[in-house]
């Protein structure tokens, strides 16, 4: 495997991501900073904010202006800002999307500069509308995962991959709530009452196929200083630290628990929102990650998951559902063959594995 110090790993597609997910979440920080947050219902009663709509925004601006042949992904759609309804969130989501740039203007440049106007900005957003599928160049877009956890404080992500032909080959993960160093331990409170106070918090994640893991701090600039990042080596399952969602409706906990039980763990879960918990796995300050299906009739999205499993299959970790088959980006905007997410070190993936089947086994 190439070392990530090679100069490869700045390739054209992971340096615009990086920058990409780097200026998405400035226009974040400043939404949980300065800002009503703009909360819409989406029709499946989840929650949307002006920095979901404007995040979305700025980085389908910056694969535009890279690779205006590349289809794109991504969760949100424009509908709700659109006409005389629509014009307060528009004009909100707008002043913010004009005034966010980097500070670095060569690097500024290297994203195509502003977007041109409201309406150019409710079309970027609505380019994020492919259905995906295993053929081509596709990005998958989730301009704030875990949009609960921003609204309550706890912790979140900007999530951007590239997939070709199915396969993801590019994933980052901009968690602006989390540490900024590999080793702060995960603790309870990580998921709660979160900061993204500069110089401790706010941390990258990143990786490219074949190329290993790597972590830098969030608000770099220019001299990316990157720490190649490893799941932490475990050798008894019963020593792990497992994370799970904050939101019961997302996972079931009594399941994870009962799980946990079985592989005689005794530490408590750490529960956090959003890709952040793949990236701490990845980074070895936690062990598993466990989400366990609550309803049946609930399809994972692609987006919720592309960036988070190349970063732990790089970091030398296991990603599969809860039967133990690898995600499959190929089949559309859905992860329509897989339930659930089981992300482990390899060595322990297969234990995992039969502990929840017989846990979930014995449901039936
Ligand atoms: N019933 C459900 N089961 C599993 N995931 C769900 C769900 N309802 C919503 N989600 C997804 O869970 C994501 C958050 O994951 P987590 O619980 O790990 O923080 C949400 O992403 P968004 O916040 O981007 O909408 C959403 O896509
Ligand atoms: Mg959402
Ligand atoms: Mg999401
Ligand atoms: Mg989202």
């Amino acid at each position: 495997m190439a070392s990530v110090k090679d100069r490869q790993y700045l390739d054209h597609e992971l340096h615009v991501a990086l920058l990409a997910v780097q200026r998405a979440a400035i226009l974040t920080k400043s939404v949980f900073h300065n800002h009503a947050k703009g909360t819409l219902n989406k029709s499946d009663a989840s929650p949307v904010t002006i920095g979901d709509f404007g995040a979305q925004a700025l980085i389908i601006s910056a694969l535009q202006h890279n690779f205006p042949d590349d289809e794109i992904v991504a969760e949100e759609e424009a509908k709700d800002l659109r006409g005389d309804k629509g014009q307060e969130v528009r004009e909100t989501v707008w002043n913010l999307v004009r005034q966010t740039q980097l500070e670095n203007v060569e690097y500024e440049g290297i994203l195509g500069g502003s977007v041109k106007s409201a309406d150019a900005m409710l079309d970027l957003i609505d380019k994020g509308d492919s259905q995906g599928g295993g053929k081509g160049r596709i990005w998958a877009i989730d301009p704030i995962d875990g949009t609960k956890g921003f609204l309550r404080g706890g912790q979140y992500a900007v999530c951007l991959a590239l997939m070709i032909d199915g396969d993801v080959k590019v994933g980052v993960l901009g968690c602006p709530n989390l540490p900024i160093s590999d080793s702060e331990p995960l603790t309870e409170g990580i998921g709660k009452d979160a900061s993204d106070e500069e110089g401790k918090f706010g941390v990258v994640f990143a990786a490219k196929e074949g190329h290993g893991a790597f972590s830098c701090p969030l608000n770099k600039r220019g001299d990316l200083k990157v720490d190649e990042i490893n799941m932490k080596p475990l050798e008894n399952v019963a020593d792990a630290t497992f994370c799970e969602s904050v939101e019961a409706g997302h996972s079931s906990q009594g399941d994870a628990a009962a799980i946990a039980k079985k592989l005689g763990i005794t530490k408590p879960s750490v529960r956090m929102d959003s890709q952040a918990k793949y990236g701490s796995i990845a980074r070895g300050a936690g062990d598993l990650y466990l989400r366990l299906p609550v309803r049946a009739d609930y399809v994972e999205k692609i987006w919720d998951h592309a960036a988070g499993d190349l970063i732990v299959r790089e970091a030398g970790g296991m990603v599969t559902d809860i039967e133990g088959n690898r995600l499959n980006f190929k089949l559309g905007r859905t992860l329509k063959e897989n339930k659930g997410v089981i992300s482990a070190p390899k060595n322990v993936h297969s234990k995992v594995i039969e502990a929840v089947k017989e846990v979930l086994g014995a449901k039936q």
